[in-house]
């Protein structure tokens, strides 16, 4: 199996890349894993099938969802979610070695890394100007060997500024100690993972039409059926002003009775319902299954029904 990962080497992504490797039992695995610069590259690669999986980080626990990743699996067919990582994010503040920290005016990162360390920056570097890059570690690897840079830091991994050759200035400096990104490892159709009792599913939802309850008669379908959201969040669909789509992660598998109710009943209510798959959870948390929507309790309501059919 062949893996590609929002590079360069250094990046969160590959981290989480890593600990997936890890967890398989195939870390060697990662020596011949191929970095791709954007998201959209990881996926295009994905679907061309220059490697059979690809490594995107979705969702951060200070941020929130990663846009560039909704869009772009949004924007592209036969892409499925396999897995979900949880990486814990700390950053550092990275430098050429001998840059004091009073001489920096500008640094570099991703957007969502630098959305993570605005408190700190404003306390220690408050003339700082943030300069945005293609990933953190696309910031350090820049700094290492260009020259003309127009920054004199980069807010990274600790492992990219090794890998770089850097010098941590400061380290820790995420307003938010417990940070956490969620990765998703995805690939194009195949077989779906085998339900494990502690599984989410992953949607992006359509309305047929922007009217008052719209957004609830999607939600209903949810709730009526007992199931737990994990994300929800509104994109443009780029149609028109005002006009969007929902992602939504759930708990639960496709093969759970509660699951393929639902998706039968938003298939009817939705203009459109794309399923991105099923997966273990990466935490392992067994999804909360009130009785009233167990396997069993619609089993035996179909029996019930049937029953009618023969009584009446
Ligand atoms: O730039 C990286 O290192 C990434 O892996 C991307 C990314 C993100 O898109 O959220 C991942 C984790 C951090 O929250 C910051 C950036």
């Amino acid at each position: 199996m062949s893996y590609g990962y929002f590079g360069p080497r250094g990046t969160f992504t590959q981290a989480a890349l890593a600990s997936y490797l890890e967890s398989n039992g195939v870390a060697a695995e990662l020596e011949r894993s191929v970095p791709f610069s954007t998201v959209p590259a990881v996926l295009d690669a994905v679907m061309s099938g220059e490697v059979d999986f690809g490594v995107v980080p979705i969702e951060n626990s200070v941020e929130g969802g990663v846009s560039a990743t909704l869009d772009a699996l949004n924007a592209r067919e036969d892409l499925f979610i396999r897995a979900e990582v949880l990486v814990p994010i700390t950053f550092v503040l990275a430098a050429r070695p001998g840059t004091p920290l009073e001489s920096i005016d500008a640094v570099g990162s991703h957007s969502h890394a630098w959305a993570q360390v605005r408190g700190w920056m404003s306390t220690n570097t408050p003339a700082a100007q943030y300069v945005p890059t293609l990933s953190t570690a696309a910031a350090a690897e820049a700094l290492a060997s260009d020259d003309d840079v127009p920054y004199q830091a980069a807010v990274c991994a600790r492992m990219a500024a090794e890998t770089f050759g850097l010098e941590v200035l400061a380290e820790g400096i995420g307003d938010n100690a417990s940070a956490v990104t969620r990765f998703v490892v995805v690939s194009g159709p195949g077989k779906l993972p085998a339900s494990t009792g502690a599984d989410k599913t992953t949607l992006m939802l359509f309305q047929h039409d922007d009217h008052a309850g719209g957004l609830l008669a999607l939600l209903e379908q949810f709730a009526a059926r007992g199931i737990n959201m994990t994300r929800l969040e509104s994109r443009p669909t780029g149609v028109a002003m005002g006009s969007y789509c929902f992602s939504i992660d759930f708990e639960g598998h496709l093969e759970d009775a509660r699951v393929a109710e639902t998706l039968k009943s938003l298939h009817r209510v939705a203009a459109k319902v794309r399923f991105f798959g099923s997966y273990p959870r990466a935490d392992r948390r067994p999804a909360t299954v009130v009785p009233t929507a167990t396997d069993e309790a619609f089993v035996e309501s179909q029996t019930w029904f049937e029953m009618l059919r023969v009584d009446s």
